[in-house]
């Protein structure tokens, strides 16, 4: 077949991919053929353009490049004009993702968080504000570049975009048949990255056949045949059950260690980001409201959107409780009942027993638990206890809590 009939097959198998798809052809833009680029062998073709330009430049140390942020979003704002006017989706968004970490960005519905990841992959642009990924603004890139900086960050979704009249091996393998890699190289590919995400023995059956978590797996696998090294997660586990989120969070963490990817995901679910990132960026109303490392905004979140969205994961006192409380209270004069909180900033070891002790004998649990994030302790213990045992205790600090909240106490009588 001459070079142009191939090309020219290949723009028809683009176009049946787009249209079977449904979606956005710039979604699946990283399998369209460029129109100078040599079928893909298997080479990075943006980490070999970035490292030409950066032997132009003369080049980062290995140091620097490490230190350097791999993503660098400044100053962001994008609006969009709907039917009952402008709605300012990003505003003033400035932040940046080092090289393989897990970043989350998570926010109530309509916060701004799908567009904000999509202005990585180009598939929204700024109206201001740049991207940049490895120093190169994703804005200044022409369509050729786009192709090729696409194949270099893999992208999941919440329903998981798989063709159904396509069996697993043949989903997975499909962007790599479309960039014109030999069949031999997609089965050997395909069939690593089936292994790698467990479904090896599933290569030859249908999306209809598999669970949601199995679908996902394909997903992944799909978003990897590129080898990028950014993935990008589309509410990646929102349509799926505890268990197969788990194993989904699991093996994202896994993949990301073992093939070094920068992963950021959006989410709206704080166990999401409890559970797999390092850091976390709060979105409200499309500006930032709070960032930094997971544990710390967990353990002492500041604005009131992250207390909002961290509600669900609060050891909170169930209503019964609260009302049975209060009855027990006004017939024990002298009984207080305190909330200890433990924010982990001084406690990666956890809470200790003989800390809590100092509480004295008679002090009671009631309810609350603990939750280990990146190694530090959090959450909140309630207990009852006579006011005085509390006055002893407090006098030998805090019974290693951050704080302790009095929540109800009634005064002995003065005899
Ligand atoms: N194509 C569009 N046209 C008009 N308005 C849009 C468009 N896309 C998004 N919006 C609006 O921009 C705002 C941000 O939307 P976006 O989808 O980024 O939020 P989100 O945090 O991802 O929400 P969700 O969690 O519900 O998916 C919302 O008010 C949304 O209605």
């Amino acid at each position: 077949m001459s070079l142009t009939l191939l090309s020219a097959a290949r723009d028809a198998a683009w176009r049946a991919v787009s249209t079977a798809m449904k979606y956005p052809e710039a979604e699946f833009a990283a399998y369209a053929p460029t129109s100078t680029a040599a079928p893909l062998s298997s080479g990075p073709d943006f980490a070999q353009r970035q490292a030409q330009i950066d032997a132009v430049r003369g080049g980062p140390s290995q140091a620097e490049a490490e230190a350097a942020p791999h993503l660098i979003f400044e100053h962001i704002a994008k609006q969009y004009k709907a039917a009952s006017g402008p709605v300012q989706a990003l505003r003033d968004v400035s932040f940046t993702v080092q090289r393989g970490e897990i970043f989350g960005i998570i926010g109530r519905s309509g916060a701004g968080k799908s567009t904000l990841l999509r202005t990585i992959n180009a598939l929204e642009r700024p109206d201001a504000g740049s991207v940049s990924i490895d120093g190169l603004r994703v804005g200044e890139l022409d369509e050729d570049a786009l192709v090729g900086l696409r194949r270099r960050i893999g992208m999941i979704f919440q329903h998981f975009n798989l063709l159904s009249a396509k069996t697993v091996r043949d989903n997975v393998g499909l962007p790599l048949r479309v960039a014109g890699v030999a069949p031999e190289q997609i089965r050997s590919r395909v069939d690593a990255l089936l292994d790698l995400v467990g479904l090896r023995d599933k290569a030859e059956v249908y999306p209809a056949k598999l669970s949601g978590g199995q679908k996902q797996r394909v997903g992944i696998a799909r978003a990897l045949v590129h080898e990028p090294d950014v993935l990008l997660c589309d509410e990646a586990t929102s349509a799926l059950d505890p268990e197969s989120t788990q194993s989904i969070l699991s093996l994202l963490r896994d993949v990301s260690s073992k093939m070094g990817l920068t992963v950021v995901l959006i989410t709206h679910d704080m166990a999401v980001i409890r559970e797999i990132c390092d850091r976390v960026l709060v979105l409200d109303q499309g500006a930032i409201v709070e960032q930094g490392e997971v544990w710390k905004v967990l353990g002492d979140p500041q604005a009131e959107a992250t207390r909002a969205l961290l509600r669900p994961l609060m050891h909170g006192l169930p209503p019964d409780l609260a009302a049975q409380l209060v009855d027990d209270l006004q017939g024990r004069p002298g009984l207080a009942i305190l909330s200890l909180h433990y924010g982990g900033a001084q406690r990666p070891q956890g809470v200790s027993l003989q800390e809590l002790a100092l509480l004295g004998p008679q002090a009671t649990l009631i309810h609350g638990g603990l939750d280990r994030i990146r190694g530090h302790a959090q959450g909140s213990l309630l207990l009852s206890l006579p006011a005085a045992s509390w006055h002893a205790a407090k006098a030998q600090g805090l019974a290693g809590a951050d704080f302790i909240e009095v929540l109800g106490y009634v005064p002995a009588p003065v005899l």
